[in-house]
């Protein structure tokens, strides 16, 4: 049992947190056809390309500011009613811009959702701006850019998402260095579709303080010792991880040998409904599939404090309520 423990997410994509029921009447509102998506209340993809394509696709029932205030806030309330106290959301202005609404009213709308959700439970977000290599190096360096002079607060991080057989990690340093520059922890997708390698590219061309995913890091042990020598936080998403048949099972899932290779790891649940889990799933699994204790859990959750992109004080706090 895990419902009793504090939760923290690092790694959720807003958009893929869209509830289907949520995404069904927005589609309803918009005269959408969606059938080809979600079906019998579940999303419809059958590997990586077609995840992204029905994620992309779901992302165009979300229209106005409003819209994405609701999805921003219906999220939240979700993760504050299972004793969620932070989350960091992954956001996207670039799909703001792509359907007419702008980035700057998408990111306001995601902003209003974050201040409702705040209001009603505590909860605390922040906004990690992504770029989407199958969109290209130009839009990333456009994502990278807005979330530099965003001058927003709750926008602290950046990351690289998206089609990770496009291109390697080197194609994109200008927009990490605009990124960083502008003060943003950096965050990068790889090791998920694609081997070691593209997570030795990210230490490489980047060296971020977190990776998302990282797990076929595993595949490599000098680069997991690596990981562990430099403390490069995993953000890792079990679930996520065996939906898109990266590892066949739980049981051939490296989460804990690469916690015990002394990688710092934490728990998120990515796309929950695309991937039929939630964080509250995660956290279950971290007990039941892999065997964490709890005190070895609250450590994992700890971790992700100390890894997140907030200032020193919101750390402080949230550390104490651990
Ligand atoms: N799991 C994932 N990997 C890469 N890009 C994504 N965009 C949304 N979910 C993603
Ligand atoms: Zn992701």
């Amino acid at each position: 049992m895990t419902s009793h423990l504090k939760k923290v997410e690092l790694h959720c994509h807003l958009e893929g947190a869209a509830p289907p029921a949520l995404t069904e009447a927005q589609a309803r509102k918009y005269g959408i056809d969606i059938s080809g998506q979600l079906r019998d209340g579940a999303y419809v993809w059958h590997d990586f390309a077609s995840f992204l394509e029905c994620y992309d696709k779901v992302s165009e029932v979300y229209k106005t500011e409003e819209d994405y205030a609701l999805l921003t806030e219906t999220y939240l309330d979700e993760l504050a009613a299972i004793n969620t106290i932070y989350s960091e959301l992954i956001v996207s202005p670039d799909h703001g811009k792509r359907i007419g609404l702008g980035a700057d009213a998408y990111i306001s709308g995601v902003c209003e959702g974050i201040r409702r959700a705040k209001a009603k439970s505590g909860i605390e977000a922040r906004l990690i701006v992504t770029g989407e290599r199958h969109f290209g190096p130009e839009s990333v360096i456009g994502a990278a850019e807005y979330a530099a002079k965003a001058g927003n607060p709750l926008i602290t991080g950046f990351n690289l998402a998206g089609e990770e057989r496009m291109g390697r990690v080197a194609d994109y340093i200008r927009a990490f260095d605009i990124a960083r520059d502008a003060g943003l922890g950096l965050t990068i997708h790889a090791g998920e579709v694609c081997g070691a390698f593209s997570v030795a590219d990210a230490l490489d061309a980047v060296r971020p303080a977190r990776i998302g995913h990282g797990v076929r890091a595993i595949e490599d042990l000098d680069l997991v010792k690596r990981l562990a020598d430099l403390g490069t936080v995993l953000e890792v998403c079990p679930g996520s991880n065996i939906a898109l048949r990266v590892f066949p099972d739980f049981a051939s899932h490296p989460l804990r040998r690469l916690k015990e290779a002394g990688v710092p790891v934490t728990i998120s649940s990515d796309d929950p409904p695309f991937f039929h889990t939630s964080l509250e799933r995660e956290y279950a699994l971290a007990a039941e599939a892999f065997g964490f204790s709890d005190a070895e859990i609250d450590a994992m959750t700890r971790t992700a404090i100390e890894a997140a992109f907030v200032d020193e004080e919101t750390r402080k706090t949230l550390l104490a309520r651990v």
